[in-house]
């Protein structure tokens, strides 16, 4: 029996909903092994952040290259990174282990407002990581921060991720779930943008949608689907997640990760 393991180097989430959790139940229900490389411990749950404890780069690295030289993964999702040391430790692992295609999540800011990337490190973010990215997946606030321009717009969303993919020579996944609207994201790579509509679940449970959405691409891309067949996957596996109703905590909610083998009337 073959399945494709998939490595996610991100931060935990005490709750479960986002984070190394959110991550590792993707690629399970997507049918991938997945692995994990922690950045930082988070005590949070649905109403925010309380803590965060970061991992020293040197131990960061130590998980890769345990990961690495045992099972190569073959694909690799990036999430919460907390410092430029991680992010240098990060960007030499990929280049030492030739890791193949890496989706970068540039997680700056919880949902709930909390930072999760030291200021500092922003620039060592997109100067080092970015580049080594099959694909970016920033949302509407992030994409504004990194191009310094307002996106209130369809328009204005080709124009941010062109510019996002012009300067890191990637493709990049703009989301649209901040938007007032429809869900619509838009993938820009090649030089070509193309559109990934989303109906909007009127619901505030959608805690960890960023990291589910960037490790479901990935687990895609390790089965060997090509990078707009992952996203458009991805997109339906995020969609059904959230449609499903979820409802547990007090403040923005989790997502239904294994909705596709749960009964509806059991979804509380
Ligand atoms: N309320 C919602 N209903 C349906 N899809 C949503 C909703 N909120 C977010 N999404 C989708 O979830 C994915 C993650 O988007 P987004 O919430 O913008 O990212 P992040 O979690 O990084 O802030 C995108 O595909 C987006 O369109
Ligand atoms: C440990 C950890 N990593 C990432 C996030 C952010 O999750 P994301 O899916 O981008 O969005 P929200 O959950 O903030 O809506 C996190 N909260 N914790």
């Amino acid at each position: 029996m073959t399945i494709a393991p998939v490595l996610t180097i991100a931060g935990s989430d005490s709750s479960g909903g986002a984070g190394v959790q959110a991550d590792l139940k993707t690629m399970t229900m997507l049918g991938c092994f997945g692995m994990s490389a922690i950045t930082a411990l988070t005590a949070q749950n649905t109403l925010g952040v309380q803590g965060i404890c970061p991992v020293p780069a040197e131990f960061l690295k130590q998980q890769i290259a345990a990961v690495c030289e045992d099972i190569p993964p073959a694909a690799v999702k990036v999430g919460m990174v907390y410092d430029t040391p991680q992010i240098l430790a990060i960007a030499e692992a990929v280049a030492q282990y030739q890791l193949p295609h890496v989706v970068v999540d540039p997680v700056m800011v919880a949902t709930s407002g909390d930072p999760l990337l030291k200021q500092q490190a922003q620039q060592a973010l997109t100067e080092q990581l970015f580049p080594l990215a099959e694909l970016l997946t920033p949302n509407l606030p992030e994409a504004e921060q990194l191009t310094g321009t307002s996106i209130t717009s369809p328009p204005q969303m080709e124009q941010a991720a062109r510019q996002l993919s012009e300067t890191y020579h990637t493709a990049v996944l703009l989301k649209g779930g901040h938007s007032m609207g429809s869900c619509n994201d838009l993938l820009y790579a090649a030089g070509t943008a193309t559109w990934f509509s989303g109906q909007r679940t009127d619901a505030p449970n959608t805690h960890g949608t960023g990291c589910t959405l960037s490790s479901a691409i990935a687990s895609f891309l390790a089965q060997g689907a090509s990078l707009e067949e992952s996203v458009r996957r991805g997109k339906a596996y995020i969609s059904g997640a959230i449609a499903a109703g979820l409802s547990l905590g007090h403040g923005h909610g989790p997502i239904a990760h294994n909705y596709a083998i749960l009964k509806k009337d059991h979804i509380t």
